[in-house]
């Protein structure tokens, strides 16, 4: 382990190296290194914590308590009980769609996005669009790793994009 991750090959499918960041977020000293570094570099432009399922979760919920902010769960579709805005993403390894409950900002709430990877864009896009269309304005969106070759920049173009580290 290093503070990429540990590079998992052929998961969850043939060809993709899939970078797993849980052994970073167990390292207690690493974990308060990636927290600290994302709320010193967004501190005093947001009003709440946007926290991609699933990972996201786990930065979102630290940098929300660190920071005094709230917290904004942007879930995987179906689980989140109330009305939702849906949009539908690529991934490298397939489809999916992200779910926001349309009533949890106040309007004009500044959001600072966060999620583990950076890879295709799509899911990170994706959550700032549905964060748009539930009233927010995104401030940007900040990640541990930038899988660099996969492009993920493109579709957050004109996005703030902070990546602490890339591969
Ligand atoms: O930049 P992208 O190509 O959109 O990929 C990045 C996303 O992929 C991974 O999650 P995944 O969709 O595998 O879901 P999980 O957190 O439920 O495992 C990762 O945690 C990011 O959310
Ligand atoms: N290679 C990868 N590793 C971790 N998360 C990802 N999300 C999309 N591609 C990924």
């Amino acid at each position: 382990m290093d503070r990429l991750g540990v590079v998992v090959p052929d998961v969850p499918a043939p060809g993709i190296q899939f970078r797993d960041l849980t052994p970073v977020f167990a390292d207690a000293a690493a974990f308060r290194v990636v927290i600290d570094a994302i709320a010193e570099a967004f501190a005093g432009r947001f009003d709440a914590v946007a926290g991609v399922e699933a990972r996201g979760f786990l930065l979102a919920g630290a940098v929300a308590y660190a920071t005094g902010t709230g917290l904004v769960a942007i879930r995987k579709e179906g689980k989140l009980p109330r009305r939702v805005y849906r949009e539908a993403y690529d991934l490298e390894y397939g489809q999916a769609a992200l779910e926001i409950h349309t009533s949890d900002l106040a309007p004009g709430a500044r959001v600072l996005v966060l999620d583990d990877v950076l890879a295709t864009g799509g899911t990170l896009a994706a959550a700032c669009t549905l964060l748009e269309r539930a009233g927010a304005v995104v401030v940007g969106c900040a990640v541990v790793l930038e899988i660099t070759e996969l492009a993920g920049r493109a579709p957050l173009a004109g996005r703030t994009v902070l990546a602490l580290e890339s591969v």
